[in-house]
């Protein structure tokens, strides 16, 4: 398989690869900055070509881990060599009707990774084309698998919900944690601690949400004792509207991911 892009969430897919016995020798990445093919090399020994070449012929799956903006470029470059093969583009926004336009084939699985991936604790959405068998499906499920937990849509619009939720979705979370962290320090706490204390409670929280039948609505209730210290917090939260706030900042992630294939599509 070939790696168009060999940045943050190919090294991540790389990685899973590796990890799960794929041997390097395999995989073929086009990175045309020196510093990442370097990194390339340091992380995995793999020789990654500055430009896309006949190499790229015979592969049997081409991953598109190249930003937006340069996907129409890279494209066209990399076309020639990869119209036998099956593609899975991971890039934001950009529309499988613009790759199928680029790339001469139709035969397209569009992915939204996250970074956990890098650690395989990763969450993906996946659309495929109707021109994708399920033997093609089944490969991509083999690759994405390697960094952690996937799920299919049926609409490719969908892909613009899984971006705002999960695609972005550490960041929020990121965001909670120094908000977190802050408080503590404001408290009185090291920062360290504060820190801790904070990345431990988000770990703990989603592993009981994940292992619970229960819905997160019933787990926050058995926290929350009636006149006591969370039901302060969190009446002062829902007061200051912060659930509607989050969910129309999903809205906004998922416009902007709308305005993306507008921009950088076709
Ligand atoms: N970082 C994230 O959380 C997520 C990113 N994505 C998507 O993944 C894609 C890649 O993102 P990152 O890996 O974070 O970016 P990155 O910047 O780390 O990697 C992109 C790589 O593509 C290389 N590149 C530039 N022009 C090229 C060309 N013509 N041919 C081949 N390679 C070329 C760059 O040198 C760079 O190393 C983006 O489209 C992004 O939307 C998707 C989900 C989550
Ligand atoms: O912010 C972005 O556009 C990309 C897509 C999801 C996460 N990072």
């Amino acid at each position: 398989m070939a790696f168009i892009g060999g940045g943050n969430m190919a090294s991540a897919i790389i990685g899973g690869l590796i990890a799960n016995g794929l041997p390097a020798s395999q995989i073929t990445v086009v990175e045309p900055f020196e510093a990442a093919r370097d990194a390339l090399k340091a992380k995995f020994g793999i020789d990654a070509l500055p430009t896309a070449s006949a190499a790229l012929a015979g592969q049997d799956l081409v991953v598109w881990a190249v930003k937006p903006q340069t996907f129409k470029d890279a494209a066209a470059a990399a076309a020639p060599h990869t119209a036998q093969a099956l593609h899975l583009s991971v890039a934001a926004g950009i529309t499988t009707d613009s790759i199928a336009q680029w790339l001469g084939t139709g035969r397209i699985v569009r992915a939204m990774p996250n970074t956990p991936a890098l650690v395989g604790k990763g969450m993906t959405g996946l659309f495929a084309r109707p021109e994708v068998d399920a033997e093609g499906q089944a490969l991509i499920e083999r690759v994405i698998g390697t960094t952690g937990q996937l799920v299919w849509v049926d609409g490719e619009a969908k892909l613009d919900a899984v971006t705002a939720l999960s695609g972005s979705g550490p960041a929020y979370v990121f965001l909670f944690l120094e908000a977190m962290t802050q408080a503590g320090v404001d408290m009185g706490l090291t920062a360290p601690q504060a820190y801790q204390l904070a990345v431990a409670t988000f770990q703990g929280a989603s592993e009981l949400a994940a292992r619970s039948d229960e819905p997160a609505s019933v787990l926050r209730e058995r926290v929350t004792s009636k006149g006591g210290t969370t039901y302060a917090a969190i009446t002062h939260m829902q007061q200051a509207g912060l659930p509607q706030t989050f969910i129309a900042a999903l809205r906004k992630a998922e416009a902007r991911a709308q305005e993306l294939a507008q921009e950088f599509g076709r």
